[in-house]
């Protein structure tokens, strides 16, 4: 559906060239939800509004429904548009139009008649809740309210592409959850592919069904959201990550493997970390271990949470037992699909970089 091939951004700064956006490569297909999550400054409202051409790349090609925007004149590019919405962080909306009229804009800017108009914005402003607030100016309205109008507006044309540029960073939790559920409605509705940029982890775990990692303007990580979320690879997502994973263990457990630790002979003690998800969390794992291969297993930190209904965890081990049966035990549980992590040493210093 979407393809960016090799896109560079190159602005020009106030002190010299700002590299945005350094060789992004990205194959988003039609009707996921895909996110793009990234630090301040890492080049994701770049990246976005490539996908648009509202920022024309200095290099490289955008493909949208297997047509090339980068090779459209300024006219055919207007009407490709059309099959791509977008909504924004502040809404955008016009201060002197009603809620009924800014969602009619752009299908007034399409020169659309405006009984056509009526037949397609009454039916939006029922899916988005709006239907009684039609004739409100935005002044009159929340913001969650104005998001919904945005949403309205930017399903006008009936786009095959949502593009969601930090649409609810400026909304509470709560409203957050509700537009989110705005979109992923929509996007099963109507099989719209989604985009959305966000710096929030908790915005991608609620929806996405993939997600890029973008850090200085280039992808450093992707897969599907519970793959990145269990077992991120890079510095980036793992800081991401830890805002609703914690990634490293408090100073309270370390103390408690400290204890555990020199109460063992070292080669007879280890901490693992386990990391699990979907039918793995349903099946009997530790049990089967300590059966099996005679070790003992104190669990000394856990979480367990859900991505769209499915389970995924991480949890911290402290295992005893010969070596030779710790390591039949991991290779045992990473044949099972658990991403084991062996913590190499048990010496206090190593123990105080455990992650
Ligand atoms: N028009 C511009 N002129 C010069 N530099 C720009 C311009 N737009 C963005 N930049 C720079 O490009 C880099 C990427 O910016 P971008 O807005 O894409 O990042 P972002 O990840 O969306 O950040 P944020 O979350 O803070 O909005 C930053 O260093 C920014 O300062």
């Amino acid at each position: 559906m979407i393809e960016l091939k090799s896109i560079f951004q190159t602005y020009k700064g106030q002190t010299g060239p700002v590299e945005a956006l350094r060789g992004v490569d990205l194959h988003i297909k039609p009707g996921e939800v895909f996110g793009i999550i990234g630090r301040s400054g890492a080049g994701k409202s770049s990246l976005v509004r490539v996908i648009n051409l509202l920022n024309r790349p200095t290099s490289g090609q955008v493909l949208v429904d297997g047509r090339a925007l980068t090779s459209l004149d300024d006219d055919a590019l207007r009407v490709a548009r059309r099959d791509i919405g977008i909504i924004f962080q502040h809404f955008n909306l016009l201060s002197s139009r009603t809620v009924y009229d800014n969602v009619a804009l752009p299908l007034e800017i399409a020169g659309l008649p405006a009984q056509d108009i009526k037949a397609r914005v009454e039916p939006l402003l029922d899916l988005v809740g709006l239907t009684a607030l039609r004739d409100r100016y935005p002044a009159q309205i929340s913001g969650g309210q104005k998001q919904r109008v945005g949403i309205a507006r930017a399903l006008a044309n009936r786009p095959k592409v949502l593009l969601s540029d930090e649409a609810t960073s400026a909304l509470d939790p709560e409203t957050t959850r509700s537009i989110l559920g705005l979109l992923k409605q929509i996007n099963r509705e109507f099989g719209l592919t989604i985009v959305l940029i966000t710096h929030q982890m908790q915005v991608i775990k609620q929806v996405a069904d993939r997600v890029a990692v973008i850090d200085a303007g280039r992808i450093v990580e992707s897969g599907p959201v519970i793959d990145v979320f269990t077992r991120p690879k890079h510095e980036t997502t793992r800081s991401l990550i830890a805002e609703i994973v914690p990634q490293d263990l408090p100073e309270s457990v370390l103390a408690r493997i400290r204890t555990l630790m020199n109460a063992e002979h070292p080669e007879e003690g280890q901490l693992l970390r386990l990391a699990f998800a979907g039918d793995e969390s349903d099946r009997p794992l530790l049990s089967d271990v300590i059966r099996h291969f005679g070790i003992d297993l104190s669990i000394v930190h856990g979480q367990i949470d859900e991505i769209q209904g499915k389970p995924f965890g991480t949890l911290a081990v402290f295992a005893r037992g010969a070596r030779e049966q710790l390591n039949a035990a991991v290779a045992h549980l990473r044949g099972a699909g658990v991403h084991v992590d062996q913590v190499p040493s048990l010496s206090n210093q190593e123990l105080s970089h455990v992650r």
